[in-house]
C-alpha cells in the first residue's frame, strides 16, 4: 500500500522508519511545509530498506505525489513543550489541519486518514467534519500509544510480555484517559487472579504507580528528550498495517461517534476492530461504575474543549 505522512517531524518520520522496517507500506510518501526536512527525512530513511522486511520506495513530495494513497498519516503542527498539555494546541493545530485536509482531500480522494497530532481526539472529530468522510475512514491514534504503555508497564510489573496482557485505556488520549482495569487479562486470566498465581498482587499502591506511569508518561519523555516519538511511530505503523493487511485487529482508536457514556458527537478511543475499511465495530469493555462515570467525565472534557472549534 502507499502511504502519505503528512507532517515529516518526529512523529511522521518515527511512523516512515516504523512502516519500512516492518514492510507495512510499499511506498511512502513525506510532506512538510519544510522541504529540506522532508526530503533528508525521507533519503534517512531510505537507507533502512535495505535493512528492512520488505523493499519499499520512499520519498518526499509535494501534495500532488500522494495520489494514490491508501492511507495519508496527518503528523503535522505544533507539539508540547515541558508542562503545556495537549489541550493547550488545539487552536494552532486547527489552523494547520484547515489547510492540510484539503490538499489531502483534493491530492488522495480515496485515502483513509490516520491523525496523530494533538490534541488527536478533537483533531480526529474537525478532521472527520473538515474531509466530509464517513467517520470510520478517519481514524485517530487515539490511545494506542497510552494502552501500549499500560501493557507495557503491567507486563512489567507480573514479569510477563506485554503481548501477554490485554488490557485498554479509554477516552481521550490525555489527562482524562481511564485505564479500564476491570476489564484487563493477563494470557486468558483475569488480572487480579493472574497477578496472584505469580505472586505480585495488584495493590492500590501498584495500581496508583502504574496509573501514574501511563498518564504522566509524554511528560515524563518530553521533559528528558523534548519530544516522544518511537512508541507512536511503531503504534502509527501497527494501525496501517490493520488497515492494509485488513487484519480486523482490535485496537484502541478515536472515532468520531454519535454518542457515548450520554455525551453527544464527539471523538474518543474504545477498542475497535479495524480493517480494510477502517473502523468495522466497536467493542465496549465491561466496566466498573466507577470506570463508566470517568469514561463520561473523559467525554465531556473532550466535548467541551471541541466546542472552542465550533465558535
Ligand atoms: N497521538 C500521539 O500519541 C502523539 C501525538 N504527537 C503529536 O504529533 C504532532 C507532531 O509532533 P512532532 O513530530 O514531535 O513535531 P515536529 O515539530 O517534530 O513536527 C511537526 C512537523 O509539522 C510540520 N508542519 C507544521 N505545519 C505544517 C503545515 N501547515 N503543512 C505541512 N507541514 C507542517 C513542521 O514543519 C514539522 O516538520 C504534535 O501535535 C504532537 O503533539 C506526538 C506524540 C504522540
Ligand atoms: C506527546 C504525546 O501525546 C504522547 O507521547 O503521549
Amino acid at each position: 500500500m502507499k502511504v502519505g505522512i503528512v507532517g515529516a517531524g518526529m512523529v511522521g518520520s518515527a511512523a516512515g522508519y516504523a512502516l519500512v522496517l516492518r514492510g507495512v507500506a510499499s511506498h511512502v510518501v513525506l510532506v512538510d511545509r519544510n522541504r529540506d526536512l522532508a526530503r533528508a527525512q525521507a533519503e534517512d530513511i531510505a537507507h533502512a530498506v535495505p535493512f528492512a522486511s520488505a523493499a519499499s520506495l520512499v520519498e518526499a513530495g509535494d501534495y500532488a505525489a500522494l495520489a494514490g494513497a491508501g492511507v495519508v498519516i496527518l503528523a503535522a503542527g505544533v507539539a508540547q513543550k515541558p508542562g503545556e498539555d495537549r489541550l493547550s494546541l488545539l487552536s494552532r493545530n486547527v489552523a494547520v489541519f484547515s489547510e492540510i485536509v484539503a490538499e489531502v482531500r483534493a491530492a488522495a480522494p480515496e485515502a483513509m486518514l490516520v491523525v496523530a497530532s494533538n490534541p488527536v481526539d478533537v483533531m480526529t472529530l474537525f478532521a472527520t467534519r473538515a474531509s466530509g468522510l464517513p467517520p470510520a475512514r478517519v481514524i485517530g491514534s487515539g490511545t494506542i500509544l497510552d494502552t501500549a504503555r499500560f501493557r507495557w508497564l503491567v507486563g512489567q510489573h507480573l514479569g510477563i510480555a506485554p503481548q501477554s496482557v490485554h488490557a485498554y485505556v479509554l477516552g481521550e488520549h490525555g489527562d482524562s484517559e481511564v485505564l479500564a482495569w476491570s476489564a484487563a487479562r493477563a494470557g486468558a486470566t483475569p488480572l487480579a487472579g493472574f497477578a496472584a498465581q505469580v505472586g505480585a498482587p495488584i495493590t492500590a499502591d501498584v495500581r496508583a504507580r502504574i496509573d501514574a506511569g501511563v498518564r504522566g508518561a509524554a511528560e515524563t519523555i518530553i521533559r528528558g528528550k523534548g519530544a516522544t516519538w518511537y512508541g507512536i511511530g511503531a503504534g502509527l505503523a501497527r494501525l496501517v498495517r490493520a488497515i492494509a493487511a485488513d487484519e480486523r485487529a482490535v485496537l484502541s482508536v478515536s472515532m468520531r461517534m454519535p454518542e457515548v457514556a450520554g455525551v453527544t458527537d464527539v471523538a474518543l478511543s474504545v477498542p475497535r476492530i479495524v480493517g480494510a475499511h477502517g473502523v468495522e465495530a466497536d467493542l465496549f469493555p465491561d466496566l466498573s461504575p466507577e470506570e463508566t462515570a470517568a469514561l463520561a467525565r473523559s467525554a465531556m472534557i473532550l466535548r467541551d474543549t471541541a466546542r472552542q472549534i465550533e465558535q
